[in-house]
């Protein structure tokens, strides 16, 4: 499991864009036949990519995490990005398709992913078992945000929150974009009580997302390609443009599960 260790804002600027990505992107997660994780110390969120290929992978307990199973002090997210396949925790199987999201309690002792399906997984230490349950892409709260005319026509679907899926501190959704759509989270905004994971995804191979981070009067940008994820840590904005459009798994983790609880940052104030 690759480690990403916690930042402080004002190290920011004196970050190269080499650094900047060692620090927050996570560019290689999905691989045929493997399943990859990443922690970063902000509120120890692990993600990860699972790639069965058609064959069955059993998620594995990273010596970090000091847990005799991956579940034992964590909860966990599987969104389903492509494909389908079954998940199987413990003795029971759910099938996901494409835009699923199954959230796995605290407590499962086993996890295994099977199938087709390319899964992105989200996980954070929790101290309750909420119950393992399945959130279908049509059945959870959809928003529908943005103007053509601003360019940020969007769909926010949320799957794990307070009005959602319970969790412990899990706050999971996908937002995918119009076509002619690029921008996401615009304006932007802040969390100091949550740290939150993008993962870009339905891009073109030579297609790239300019995301936003830094604190808000002192931006930086990085270059995220398919399938890349960014950490935002709770000062960091966390917002894009693509090339074209697209969609992105957002997960946060920390304080609490209000999907509402931001700061809003007027956009003539960003710098
Ligand atoms: O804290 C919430 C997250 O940043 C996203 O839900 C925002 C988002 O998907 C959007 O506005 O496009």
């Amino acid at each position: 499991m690759y480690v990403q260790h916690a930042t402080h804002p004002a190290e920011m600027a004196g970050l190269t864009t080499a650094a900047l990505r060692e620090r927050f992107v996570v560019p290689d997660l999905f691989t045929p036949g493997e399943i990859r994780l990443s922690m970063t110390h902000h509120d120890r969120l692990v993600i990860g990519g699972a790639v069965p290929a058609g064959g069955s992978l059993t998620l594995p307990t990273p010596d970090p995490l000091r847990a005799g199973y991956f579940c034992e002090r964590r909860e966990l997210a599987v969104i389903c990005l492509d494909g389908s396949g079954t998940v199987t925790v413990d003795d029971t199987g759910y099938e996901l398709v494409a835009g699923d999201v199954l959230y796995v309690g605290m407590g499962s002792r086993d996890v295994r992913l099977a199938g087709t399906a390319a899964y992105y997984l989200v996980s954070a230490p929790a101290h309750r078992p909420d119950p393992t349950r399945l959130a279908r892409r049509d059945e959870v709260e959809a928003l529908h945000l943005g103007t053509q005319a601003e360019s940020n026509v969007r769909t926010i679907r949320k799957y794990v929150h307070a009005g959602g899926v319970a969790s412990n501190q899990l706050v999971v959704g996908i937002t995918t974009l119009a076509e002619g759509s690029v921008w996401n989270t615009m304006p932007c905004h802040v969390h100091d009580r949550r740290t939150e994971i993008y993962l870009y995804f339905g891009l073109g191979e030579d297609d790239r997302v300019v995301h936003l981070c830094g604190e808000p009067d002192n931006t930086r940008s990085l270059i995220m390609a398919d399938r890349q994820a960014v950490v935002s840590p709770p000062w960091s904005v966390h917002s894009g443009a693509g090339t074209r459009a697209y969609s992105f798994v957002w997960a946060m983790a920390g304080e609490n599960v209000d999907y509402s609880d931001v700061e809003v940052v007027p956009t003539r104030d960003l710098r």
